[in-house]
């Protein structure tokens, strides 16, 4: 599988960093601000992975609301959350560990490397940044940077396209069903690892070439 590849898209989230912290930081004081009751952790880690507006409207109606009152919400909601996700951000996260040996190892084997998260571009890039894994990345796309967001293939086949490479040729590296789905549509071959965030489901029931437990195993 390693031995043609050309490119690597790697996600971020649960991927390379454990976010929980920033994700639980900025949503609850979001909550707090509207008046609303706070999240438990472990409930924000299944909400994770499907983009910043999901995982408000998971909160606001996990906490009551019902459909209506949580889209009435929603714009307010979503206003004060990017100001506290800015914040927060990277304050309360970590780089897993093997993510510095894995990225090397792709970039030393001559892969150009891409971060497509769901998260906005913007906190993507900060975050990257703050964590001295920029470098890496000649492209870092978020779920604000197309028209679809994982699970859908197009954010995938998008960045292929900006890598100038072959899905077939271009490695996902994920944690969670977004991942494996939106590779498997795109034709991308995929490396889940076991630690990260899915919804609160096996990770092995999505699809997926292979399972690590670090990215150093791709070393
Ligand atoms: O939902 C998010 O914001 C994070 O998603 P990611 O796992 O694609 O980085
Ligand atoms: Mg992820």
């Amino acid at each position: 599988m390693m031995g043609d590849l050309h490119a690597a898209i790697v996600d971020l989230d649960g991927t390379m960093v454990d976010t929980l912290g920033d994700f639980d930081a900025a949503l609850n004081a979001t909550l707090k601000d509207l008046g609303r009751p706070a999240v438990a952790r472990a409930d924000i880690e299944h909400m994770i992975g499907k983009g910043s507006a999901h995982l408000i409207r998971s909160a606001l109606l996990h906490g009551g609301l019902d459909v209506q009152a949580a889209e009435r919400v929603q714009p307010e909601a979503w206003e004060r959350y990017q100001s506290h996700y800015l914040t927060f951000n990277g304050q309360h996260s970590e780089v897993y560990p093997g993510v510095i040996e894995g990225l090397t190892a792709l970039r030393a084997r001559g892969l150009t490397l891409a971060c497509l998260t769901n998260k906005p571009r913007d906190f993507a890039r900060t975050l990257l940044q703050a964590k001295g894994l920029a470098g890496f990345f000649t492209h870092v796309f978020g779920g604000d940077s197309f028209e679809r967001t994982k699970p859908d293939p197009l954010p995938l086949l998008k960045t292929c396209e900006a890598l100038g490479t072959l899905p077939a040729r271009t490695l996902m590296v994920g944690d969670s069903q977004n991942d494996g789905m939106a590779a498997r549509a795109a034709g991308c071959p995929v490396v889940l690892v076991t630690y990260g965030y899915n919804h609160g489901d096996p990770i092995a029931q999505a699809p997926h070439d292979r399972l690590i437990g670090s990215l150093a195993e791709l070393a």
